[in-house]
């Protein structure tokens, strides 16, 4: 099983949260959203090192914060831009060589250690690998108010993160996105526009992204499960 690098963008503004703050600071269990995540890392013995990109001003918080909460993975703290995809990419400039790399959100707290080992592993077969869950409801096409057409679901998945590549592919990949102009909402979305083969494994549905003011109610929901997992 292979080492890997990590980069968790977290140099968002967190506006759907609606709290004028960066949510990654926002408290659930009375430790801030973006602990959580790094600590998932930070115990996964094949995780090398953390890069973590971040907004400019943030970046004092952002050590503080790493050292209260002993993060000593985090390598680089890199500047983030104005959308994700910008943000992933400074990211993964600072790296070198061709290692495994993954690229996970600062939101998503509750990724396992387990799907990280089942995606390396997937990687290392395809060369690009994602997280993602078949999703539970209907999904449908709408234009304005008026529904459009029913989407078939038996084909549709919500995806999630980490996404695992190669350094050198998803570099080039960002390369070729900026050089033509192409803005994904996800890295796995670059290397499909290169018609790269992308191989997908089950998370969880626990496995979603803080957003919205509701999840951090569920965030909440799942700390104290996951609490009871850990005492039976
Ligand atoms: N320019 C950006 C935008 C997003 N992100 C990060 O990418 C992840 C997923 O983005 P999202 O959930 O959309 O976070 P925000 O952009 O902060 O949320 P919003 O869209 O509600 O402002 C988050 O960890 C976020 O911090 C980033 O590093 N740089
Ligand atoms: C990358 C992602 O988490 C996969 O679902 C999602 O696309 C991020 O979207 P956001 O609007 O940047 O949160």
């Amino acid at each position: 099983m292979k080492n890997y690098h990590v980069v968790i963008p977290a140099a968002g503004q967190g506006k759907r949260m609606k709290t004028g703050r960066n949510k990654q600071f926002l408290l659930i269990d009375h430790i801030p959203l973006l602990v959580h995540t790094l600590r998932v890392f930070e115990e996964d013995l094949l995780c090398s090192e953390i890069v973590l990109v971040v907004n400019q001003e943030e970046i004092a918080m952002m050590k503080d914060l790493m050292k209260e909460y002993s993060i000593a993975k985090v390598s680089h703290f890199v500047v983030g831009g104005k959308e994700r995809q910008n943000s992933v990419h400074e990211g993964l400039k600072v790296l070198s060589g061709n290692p495994v790399v993954l690229i996970h959100d600062g939101a998503r707290p509750f990724i396992r250690i387990q799907v990280i080992k089942e995606l390396v592993a997937s990687v290392e077969e395809t060369g690009a690998a994602i997280v993602g869950v078949p999703v539970k409801d209907t999904i449908k096409q709408v234009n304005g108010t008026l529904v459009a057409k029913t989407v078939e679901r038996n084909h549709l998945w919500s995806i999630q993160t980490p996404q695992a590549f190669y350094l050198k592919n998803i570099l080039q990949a960002h390369e070729t996105a900026v050089k033509q102009g192409y803005i994904g909402t996800d890295d796995a979305s670059l290397m499909e526009y290169m018609n790269q083969p992308v191989s997908i494994i089950e998370g969880g549905y626990d496995n979603f992204k803080v957003t919205t003011p509701e999840d951090l109610l569920f965030a909440e929901a799942i700390i104290q499960k996951r609490k009871g997992e850990k005492e039976s």
